[in-house]
């Protein structure tokens, strides 16, 4: 199965992403509010990014079922920018718009779009497969790290992320990556792997890039 397969594979990167400081951080409470500012407007571009490639699966679906969770899941996750970002990013205010978009953040956003637009379908699925199901991972780790969220103060990060609804759209897109790869060409499995395995990189860069607060290095000729 394609799932277990890639999930076998990214088994070290798993780990890494687990034991990343920023994720350790973020469980225990202790990550800065810089950091987590920085992370949060990222995150923030990320997603809208992430929510046109949902919506361009929806339209690319062959299957209805498959079209309908895809124009769902591009509304939650602009739902989810909304509420989530929103809330955060208001609370820091004027900071958050000096910050600019960081090059890993663009590229994996760049490269979501890339893909939504000139890979074929199964693809696609493949590469925004790892959105959901690494964070609905990391979510339920730091969740059960945590163990109360009372008082945490990123408790809605976590709650979000550790949800049995999103835990549900996971096992949707899991299924329907899995129903793709089966019926696929060799080169269009070979390319779904490939797809699955450059997000799931990406998700560890996206992390890592937020710990290092990460700058374009012609920032001190280009005011971004
Ligand atoms: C970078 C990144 N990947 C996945 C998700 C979950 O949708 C998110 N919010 N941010």
């Amino acid at each position: 199965m394609f799932c277990d397969d890639m999930w076998l594979r990214t088994a070290d990167l798993m780990t890494a992403i687990h034991d990343h400081p920023f994720n350790v951080a973020l469980g225990d409470g202790s990550l800065d509010a810089d950091r987590f500012a920085f992370y949060i407007v990222q995150d923030a571009r990320y997603l809208e990014a992430f929510s046109r490639a949902l919506a361009t699966a929806s339209a690319r679906a062959t299957d209805l079922e498959e079209a309908a969770f895809f124009a769902s899941s591009a509304h939650t996750a602009l739902a989810a920018e909304r509420l989530l970002h929103a809330g955060y990013v208001a609370e820091l205010g004027a900071e958050a718009t000096g910050i600019a978009t960081s090059p890993t953040c663009l590229a994996y956003a760049s490269y979501l779009q890339a893909t939504a637009l000139a890979a074929p379908y199964p693809v696609l699925v493949a590469a925004v497969l790892p959105c959901f199901w690494i964070y609905q991972d990391v979510g339920t780790t730091l969740l059960g790290r945590a163990g109360d969220l009372g008082g945490h103060p990123y408790g809605k990060w976590i709650s979000t992320y550790s949800d049995p609804e999103f835990a549900a759209s996971v096992t949707r897109a899991k299924a329907i990556a899995d129903r793709l790869a089966e019926g696929a060409a060799p080169d269009t499995r070979a390319a779904m792997e490939q797809a699955y395995l450059t997000a799931a990189a990406y998700e560890w860069m996206f992390w890592d890039s937020a710990w290092r607060r990460e700058s374009w290095p012609t920032a001190r000729w280009l005011a971004p």
